[in-house]
C-alpha cells in the first residue's frame, strides 16, 4: 500500500502502544463436550464458561470446534493468492454502492483510513437487503458475489469454509441461548431464512508506520456474532472491560476467536456487551484474517428478547430494523456524511442515554 498518507494517521490518543499487554488473555473454551449428548454435566459446565466469557470479556477463543483445519488453510492460501495480485486486477472485482461485495481497499473507521484491503462474500447468494436506508422505501435489492478469475480455487474454498463455519455458528448460538437461560434453539430462527451473514478476507500489508496507523481502528461489530480465524502473526487487540486496557489476542493455532456483536447486546438487554477491538499492523509481516459475521435476515426487528425483560429489568432498547441499520451503515462506506453514523445507542430508551455518551462509537458496519 506504499507510503503512509495522512488519511491513515490516528489521533495520538488512539495510536497503538507497540509493547503489548498479554497477561490474562481472553478465555479459552474447549467445545468438545458438544460432540456428545447435550444433557451431560460437561455441557452444563461449558454453558457456564460461555456465560462467564460473554459477561466478563465479550470475547473468547474456542478449540475442538469441529472445523477441519484444511478448510481454513485452503481459504487462507487462496486469500493470499488473491491479494498477491496487482491492484488493477483486484479492482476488477471492486465493490460499489449498489452491490457492496468484492474487493475494497479504502475503508475508513471513524474517518481514519484502515491499513488493509478486504474481499467480502455473502453466505446467501444472492443476498436480499433493503435497497435504501430510507425508512419509507421498502424496495429490496440483491447482493451478488463477485468472483475473480484468479485464483480459480477461491470460490470453492469460500463456499466450503462458509458451510463449516455456519455449523459452528449454530452450536455457538445454542450455547449462548442456554447461557441466557433460554431454550437452545431460541436464536436460530433469526438466521434460518434470508440471513445476511458474510465472510471477509482481510489482508494487512506491512506498514511503514505501525505506531501511527491501525489495520482496523477501534470499533464494535454491529452484527450478532463474529467467528474469526487469524493467522500466526497477531495484531488483534480487545478493550478489557473494567479498566479499558487494550489486550493483545495472542494467536493460537487452529482456534477461533468469538465475539458478541451489537445484536446480541440488544437481544440480551445489555447482559452481554459488544466490546471494542482494533487491529495493529507491523512493519515487517503481512497478516491475514477471516471473520465470519453472523447476521439475521434484513426484515428482523432487533429488540430485547421478551423472556429477558420484566418489571425489574425493563427493555433498554426500542426495536430497530436490521435491514435499515445495515443499509445506513453501508451508505456511509461510500459517502462522507456530516451526521454521526447510526449506532445501537440511538435506540436506547431515554434514561439510558445519560449512561452511554456514545464516546466509543464507530463508522463501519463491523
Ligand atoms: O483482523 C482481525 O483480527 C479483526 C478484524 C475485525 O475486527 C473486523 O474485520 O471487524
Ligand atoms: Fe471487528
Amino acid at each position: 500500500m506504499g507510503e503512509l498518507d495522512p488519511t491513515f494517521i490516528q489521533e495520538p490518543k488512539h495510536r497503538p502502544k507497540l509493547a503489548v499487554t498479554e497477561a490474562h488473555g481472553i478465555p479459552q473454551i474447549d467445545l468438545s463436550p458438544l460432540m456428545a449428548n447435550r444433557n451431560t454435566p460437561a455441557v452444563q459446565d461449558l454453558v457456564g464458561e460461555v456465560r462467564g466469557a460473554c459477561e466478563n470479556w465479550g470475547f473468547f477463543e474456542v478449540f475442538n470446534h469441529g472445523i477441519p483445519l484444511e478448510s481454513r488453510e485452503r481459504l487462507m492460501s487462496a486469500a493470499k493468492r488473491f491479494f498477491d495480485q496487482p491492484v488493477e486486477e483486484k479492482r476488477k472485482v471492486r465493490r460499489d454502492e449498489a452491490n457492496p461485495q468484492g474487493y475494497y481497499d479504502t475503508e475508513h473507521t471513524k474517518n481514519v483510513r484502515d491499513w488493509k484491503e478486504v474481499f467480502d462474500v455473502t453466505v446467501e447468494a444472492p443476498m436480499k437487503m433493503f435497497a435504501s436506508h430510507d425508512p419509507a422505501d421498502d424496495r429490496i435489492t440483491e447482493y451478488v458475489n463477485r468472483w475473480p478469475p484468479h485464483p480459480p480455487e477461491l470460490r470453492d474454498a469460500c463456499e466450503e469454509y462458509v458451510k463449516d463455519v455456519q455449523q459452528l455458528s449454530y452450536k455457538l448460538l445454542e450455547l449462548i441461548s442456554l447461557s441466557l437461560n433460554l431454550p437452545p434453539n431460541r436464536l436460530e430462527p433469526f438466521f434460518s431464512k434470508d440471513q445476511t451473514s458474510f465472510i471477509r478476507l482481510n489482508h494487512y500489508p506491512p506498514c511503514p508506520a505501525p505506531d501511527l496507523a491501525l489495520g482496523v481502528g477501534r470499533h464494535k461489530d454491529a452484527i450478532a456474532l463474529t467467528i474469526l480465524a487469524q493467522d500466526d502473526v497477531g495484531g488483534l487487540e480487545v478493550k478489557r472491560k473494567g479498566d479499558g486496557e487494550w489486550i493483545f489476542v495472542k494467536p493460537t493455532p487452529n482456534t477461533f476467536i468469538i465475539n458478541v456483536g451489537d445484536i446480541i447486546q440488544v437481544w440480551s438487554n445489555d447482559r452481554y456487551e459488544s466490546v471494542e477491538h482494533r487491529v495493529m499492523v507491523n512493519s515487517t509481516k503481512e497478516r491475514f484474517s477471516i471473520p465470519f459475521f453472523l447476521s439475521p435476515s434484513y426484515y428482523t426487528v432487533v429488540e430485547p428478547l421478551a423472556e429477558l425483560i420484566d418489571e425489574q429489568n425493563p427493555a433498554r432498547y426500542t426495536g430497530y430494523s436490521w435491514g435499515k441499520f445495515f443499509a445506513t451503515r453501508k451508505r456511509s462506506n461510500f459517502k462522507k456524511l456530516d451526521v454521526e453514523n447510526i449506532q445501537i445507542y440511538h435506540f436506547k430508551i431515554a434514561d439510558e442515554l445519560k449512561v452511554d455518551d456514545g464516546v466509543s462509537q464507530v463508522e463501519n458496519l463491523v
